[in-house]
């Protein structure tokens, strides 16, 4: 037999408190706007029918109902719940006393609607709530990838700042901004008592909002957004909390490489100080001179550190090249004046690594995976090394590695030869740059759902292409940056009369001059 097919149509219970809810219409406080949703308490499909769950797929639990155990009938240790699927009814052993159909009886803790402090309105706990309760399902309409990033665009443009699109996995997304449950209201904490979590309920994948930990009645409830952002206004974050990552969406891939800029005033990378090397701590940029003498050298590259063994001849081994990430350092104590912020500043910095999406897009929410399920993380590695500063006005610098201008190097130097070589690896570095950019925008959903959510598996042939084109991108950049060191050791700078003779001590003196 096969289970009935979700409903397709919005769900207005006509009781009184629905139609209240349907009809409600929020003064948004910041804006003074009237948004208004429609309240639904199952999810909608607007670009294909609801599953059909085939009989075959149905999970059945080997539970058995006793009266005097009430854990019995579906608790924790029913298969079912242990892989966050909920029995089917009809199926399931313990017929009417099964207490696993959560979702499908809408069975919610008690909440309440409250206006909050700058954050909009918000949800409250309106009786205790146990760890690990379902508090409620968050619903709104299940639409594709694609059209998530639309719509997220289409908010931002209208100039909707709350945000309610999150990731349901690598191709679709819910979007509970017109039509959702109470969920949506709940605002994001930095440290969160509540979680998301993603259960199979009759085939289809819905989310829950969970406890954490017991929360007392009249609490709020907050789960961690793990916002991904892609653009547009930065949103400061007033959770309150003491681990705050400052803006929503801060630790997130595209907002990181957003934010970590060099400022137009840092003349680090000016010709003059041949600056291959750098790093927060401002290390003299004369150090690559210093290297040449001895027998092995480093230099950061993109985020990388990058060992150079350089023999007595001055003849640049690859070999010996060892190539380590750096850790990054997480974004603590972001201090910011303003709540909204248009990234305006970008107009003021150079900035070579553009995140590989639209920067018209504002911020989709994932869903971390659940604890029953398989928990691994493929980081994609393309993460720049992030260091960050504090200033005096509160503000915080963050030092990305700019590139090096390879056509500025070329030019000092007099060897036309030398020149081709280090222009030729530059533009093989940045076609590579460019493919893994492009790659990674086709592979993009899976890549990044994989990255949070190990319920979505990344099919090897993505994984095969991501890394190689990774591979590839690394080995420009090595060749790029070891011409780079290698003409810069071996051959003479414009201007100057004698060519490199061989001799160590003459080019060790030209070096530093
Ligand atoms: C899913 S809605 C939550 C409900 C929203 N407060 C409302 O009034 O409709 C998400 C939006 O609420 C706001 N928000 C949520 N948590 C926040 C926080 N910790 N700090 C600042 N704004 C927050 C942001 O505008 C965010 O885009």
């Amino acid at each position: 037999m096969e289970s009935e097919p979700e409903h397709t149509h919005t769900d207005i219970d006509q009781t009184e408190e629905h139609c209240a809810r349907q009809l409600l219409c929020l003064t948004e406080q910041r804006t003074r706007e009237e948004p208004q949703y429609i309240h639904i308490d199952q999810n909608e499909f607007s670009h294909r029918r609801h599953k059909t769950q085939k009989e075959e797929d149905i999970a059945i639990c080997e539970c058995k109902y006793d009266e005097h155990d009430p854990e019995s009938a579906c608790g924790e240790r029913c298969l079912n719940v242990l892989t966050s699927t909920e029995c089917t009814p009809g199926y399931c052993p313990c017929g009417v006393y099964c207490k696993n159909q959560r979702f499908q009886k809408c069975e919610y803790a008690k909440t309440k609607l409250f206006r909050t402090e700058g954050r909009g309105w918000g949800l409250l706990a309106n009786e205790n709530i146990k760890a690990g309760q379902f508090i409620i399902e968050y619903c709104g309409e299940v639409i594709s990838w694609k059209e998530a990033k639309q719509r997220s665009q289409a908010y931002e443009i209208q100039g909707l700042r709350d945000a309610f699109i999150i990731s349901l996995n690598a191709s679709e997304s819910i979007d509970a901004t017109e039509k959702g449950s109470l969920a949506r209201f709940i605002n994001h904490s930095c440290k969160p008592n509540c979680e998301t979590r993603k259960w199979n309920v009759l085939g289809e994948i819905r989310v829950g909002i969970f406890a954490k930990q017991d929360i007392l009645d009249g609490t709020e409830l907050a789960y961690d957004y793990n916002f991904e952002w892609y653009g547009g206004a930065k949103v400061r974050c007033l959770c309150g909390a003491p681990s705050c990552s400052g803006f929503l969406g801060a630790k997130s891939r595209g907002f990181q490489e957003d934010t970590y800029l060099w400022e137009d005033d840092d003349d680090r990378y000016s010709v003059e100080k041949i600056p291959l090397y750098d790093s927060a701590e401002d290390e003299p940029s004369s150090r690559l001179f210093k290297t040449v003498n001895s027998p092995s050298s480093e230099f950061d590259v993109d985020g990388m550190m990058i060992n150079v063994n350089v023999d007595s001849g001055h003849q640049l081994m690859s070999t010996a090249l060892v190539v380590q990430s750096l850790d990054s350092v997480p974004m603590e104590g972001v201090v910011m004046e303003v709540k909204t912020e248009v990234s305006e500043e970008r107009k003021l910095y150079s900035q070579e690594n553009q995140p590989p999406f639209s920067r018209k897009n504002a911020m989709i929410s994932r869903i971390r995976s659940n604890t029953a399920c398989r928990n691994y993380h493929i980081g994609s590695g393309s993460m720049p090394n992030k260091r960050s500063k504090q200033y005096s006005n509160g503000k915080v610098k963050h030092g990305a590695q700019k590139q090096v201008d390879a056509k500025s190097f070329a030019s000092l130097l007099a060897s036309r030869e030398a020149q081709e070589e280090i222009l030729k690896y530059e533009c093989m570095k940045n076609d590579a740059a460019t493919h893994l950019e492009s790659l990674y925008n086709e592979i993009r959903p899976a890549i990044e759902e994989h990255e949070r959510d190990s319920q979505d598996s990344v099919a090897t042939s993505v994984a095969e292409k991501w890394i190689e084109a990774c591979c590839l991108k690394l080995k420009a950049e090595f060749d790029l940056y070891s011409s780079i060191v290698k003409s810069i050791a071996c051959t003479p700078r414009r201007g100057q009369a004698e060519p490199y003779d061989g001799n160590n001590e003459n080019e060790i003196n030209y070096l530093q001059s």
